[in-house]
């Protein structure tokens, strides 16, 4: 069986599409949503995003401000600027560029971010509100995955889904957002016994892990739906060269037993960034008092 490839990188088109439609309708109120992105130190692959973000927030009609920060900015510093984004009444939406330096204590700065403001979904007041089921910002990555399998299945009510992955950022926010979609939910990580026998057992598969191709084939129920959120560069082949782009599932053997698959490039990761800016779009709405765009959140 060959399975149905999930066209992320399409539908994260779609997604901007219909921001800048309602971007195009809040500029005929005076009102133009800003985006700012802050990013400390060189981090290689940060910088990637920091640009692609940055081209597709203007793209989309949206004021991008970018923030370098060398790497030994301090906490303080790095704090100070966060209040004034908090204060800027052009700036709608503030995502820090994580991971952060050692000397730097995320959760302080998450935590100091305006939670009306926090387009990442990280800071605990929006944590809370997403884990009771009220309007909070959800985090992109996570909402961009839940886009992509409600377009899939229509309804996910009384899916069986595995999230392999725990972390913040991912695991646990796309483990509540599957609830809340009413799947039956099970959250894996490395203490997981049976790793592949929990996995098996899944309708919806989430994988998160950080691990090159650790899901393969086999681990899989046939007909199972695999988002791969993985993202890793592997060692190139030549000296000089850049590494191929892999996701934590093997494709190549997932793919032989999944009803359907996300690719990697190309599936969560665009998602992610146009949720970034579906989110931006919504906490602008929020802020001037007008209704949120419909299909845009969780
Ligand atoms: N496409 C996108 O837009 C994005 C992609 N990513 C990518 O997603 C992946 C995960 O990111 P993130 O959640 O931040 O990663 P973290 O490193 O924060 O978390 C990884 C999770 O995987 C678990 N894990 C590690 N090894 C194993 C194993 N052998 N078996 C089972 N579970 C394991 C860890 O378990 P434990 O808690 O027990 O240590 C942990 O909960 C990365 O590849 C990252 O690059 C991340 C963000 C956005
Ligand atoms: N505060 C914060 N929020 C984040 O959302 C956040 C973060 N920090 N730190 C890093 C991770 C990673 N991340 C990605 C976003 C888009 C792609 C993406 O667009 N990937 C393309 C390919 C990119 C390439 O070719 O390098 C794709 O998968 O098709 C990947 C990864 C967001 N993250």
């Amino acid at each position: 069986m060959s399975a149905t490839i999930i066209d992320g990188k399409a539908f994260a088109a779609e997604v901007r599409g219909k921001v800048a439609e309602h971007v195009a309708e809040l500029a005929k109120k005076g009102i133009k949503p800003g985006l700012a992105v802050v990013l400390v130190g060189e981090d290689p692959a940060s910088q990637v995003y920091v640009r692609s973000k940055g081209k597709q927030t203007v793209e989309a009609g949206m004021e991008s401000f970018e923030h370098k920060l060398d790497a030994s900015t301090s906490e303080a510093d790095l704090l100070a600027l966060v209040d004034k984004l908090n204060n800027d009444p052009t700036v709608n939406g503030i995502l820090v560029q994580l991971p952060l330096p050692d000397h730097i204590d995320e959760d302080k700065v998450i935590g100091a971010i305006d939670p009306a403001k926090d387009v990442d979904g990280f800071h605990i007041s929006n944590v809370g509100l997403l884990a009771t089921g009220q309007k909070a910002m959800v985090p992109c990555t996570p909402l961009g995955c839940l886009m992509l399998l409600r377009d899939h299945f229509g309804s996910l009510s009384g899916k069986s889904a595995v999230v392999v992955g725990r972390s913040n950022i991912v695991g646990k926010p796309m483990a509540q957002l599957l609830l809340r979609d009413s799947c039956t939910v099970t959250i894996a990580h490395s203490r997981t016994k049976d790793i592949e026998d929990v996995v098996r057992g899944a309708d919806i598969v989430v994988a998160a892990v950080g691990r090159p191709e650790m899901v393969t084939g086999d681990w899989l129920k046939p007909g199972a739906v695999v988002i791969d959120v993985g993202i890793n560069r592997l060692p190139p082949a030549e000296e000089g060269g850049k590494g191929k782009l892999v996701g934590d599932v093997d494709f190549a053997s997932a793919s032989e037993v999944a009803g359907a698959i996300t690719p990697v490039p190309g599936g969560v990761g665009p998602m992610t960034i146009a949720c970034l800016l579906a989110n931006t779009l919504t906490a602008t709405c929020r802020a001037n008092g007008l209704p949120e765009p419909e299909g845009l959140t969780a």
